[in-house]
Formats: C-alpha cells, structure tokens, sequence
C-alpha cells in the first residue's frame, strides 16, 4: 500500500497523556469557570457559549449561575459538548498566557511530527478539545511551539468523533481519498468511525487504559515505532 498523504491525529491519550489533561487541564477549567463566567460573561464568544449549553440542555430558561454548574456536571462527566470545549479553551488560554499551564506533548510524538513534517507529510488534529485549545496546547507544550508543523486542526464543529460522517467531512476538507490518510487514536471507538470512513487507522496503546481486546487495529506503544512512510493497514 503507497504511503499516506497525510496523518491526522487525536491529541489525550495520543501525542498527550490522559494524566494531563485530566489531572491538569480539567482541573484548571473547573476551578476557574464560575470566575470567568463572572467576569467574561457579557463577551459574545461566552454568551454563546453559555446560550448553546442551554439550548443543548434542553434547559432555555436557566440563568448564569445554573448554566455554570451545568457545565461542571458535565466537566465531571466529560462531556464531548462543543460549548463547554469552547469555554475551556477559553479558560485555559489565561492559564497558559500567565505559564500556569504548559501543554504535555510526548517527547516521541514531538520528535516524530517535525520528522514527518520536514518529509513533507500533511499533518492535522482532530480532538474533542476546541481548536484554540489545541493550538495552545502544541503551542506552549514542554516540547517547544509544535504549531507550525500542523496544516489545519478539527475539532467537535466537524462532528463527534465516534461518527464516520465527520471523517468523511475531514477527507473532503483535505481534498484526499480516505485511504490516503492515517488516523491516530487512543481510542478504539473513534478508530472504528475512522476505519468505516476508509481512513487508514493505528491505535496508541500507552499504557493508562487498556485497549480492548479484538479491536482490530494495528498498535503502537508510541510514536518512535510508527513510520507512516512504512505505513500498511
Ligand atoms: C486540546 S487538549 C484538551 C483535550 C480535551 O479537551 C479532550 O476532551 C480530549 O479529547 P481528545 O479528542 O483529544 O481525546
Ligand atoms: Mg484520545
């Protein structure tokens, strides 16, 4: 099989660990979201945001106050929402201006991207996480500024990822065949959508949470041992 064009990847549990964005990041969004709603509530992007939840909710009605513990349950839930994602990259973009935060990238996943990237391999994320929070996270990560080897970034605006229409969405805004793109994830759902699109798949086995077992994709432990140059599925 020729080498792919482009490798789209996944972000927690991929090139990032879990333990940081639930340890770190969440954290973080859940210490300051009623805070930032007191005091961003009036901007547009947060009204949104907030009005969105709302209308998600089924709750129309509710006020500031009960639209922030909302999405606090969901935060706790981990609710793949596009307005609560959306808040917390809003939340976090304070955090990692003022160095409270600094994104957790793989020194394999690091050192692997700007390879491929030199090579002139299309490189693009796909995370439930909002684009402007996954532009900070490459951006101020423990590995330097990563941005400038991605050509473009997906997020849930393109459709949950457990859904193969939005991988089908995602080949036609690269303007490739499906099998001429990688897709990487920790997860098994999301790489069964990606399989069902025709995207090539592999999934990242890091050791947090186990895989489950017959899931048929090809695995990786991480990035040192993927060469999508070799790549076959
Ligand atoms: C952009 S970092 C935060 C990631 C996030 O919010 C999340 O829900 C993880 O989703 P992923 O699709 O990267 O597993
Ligand atoms: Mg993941």
């Amino acid at each position: 099989m020729s080498v792919p064009k482009a490798v789209v990847t996944d972000i927690e549990g991929t090139t990032s660990s879990i333990a940081f964005v639930k340890d770190v990041l969440f954290p973080f969004a859940r210490k300051h979201l009623a805070e930032y709603v007191a005091t961003h509530g009036q901007e547009a992007a947060v009204r949104q945001c907030l009005s969105d939840a709302r209308t998600l909710a089924g709750e129309p009605a509710l006020g500031d106050v009960g639209t922030v513990a909302l999405l606090q349950r969901w935060l706790d839930e981990d609710r793949k929402a596009t307005p609560l994602k959306t808040l917390q990259g809003l939340i976090w973009a304070d955090g990692y201006a003022r160095g409270e935060i600094k994104g957790h990238v793989h020194a394999d996943a690091a050192r692997a991207l700007r390879e491929w990237h030199a090579k002139g391999l299309r490189l693009y994320v796909y995370s439930s996480g909002s684009i402007a929070a996954q532009k900070l996270i490459f951006g101020y990560s423990v590995e330097g500024d990563l941005t400038p080897v991605f050509s473009g970034y997906f997020d849930t605006t393109t459709g949950p990822k457990v859904e193969a229409a939005s991988y089908t969405k995602i080949a036609q805004a690269l303007e490739l065949v499906p099998g001429d793109i990688l897709f990487l994830s920790d997860n098994t759902a999301e790489l069964d959508a990606a399989k069902q699109a025709g995207f090539r798949t592999a999934a990242l086995d890091r050791g947090e949470v186990a895989l489950p077992p017959g899931h048929g994709h090809p695995v990786v432990h991480d990035f040192t041992s993927l060469d999508p140059f070799a790549h076959v599925s």
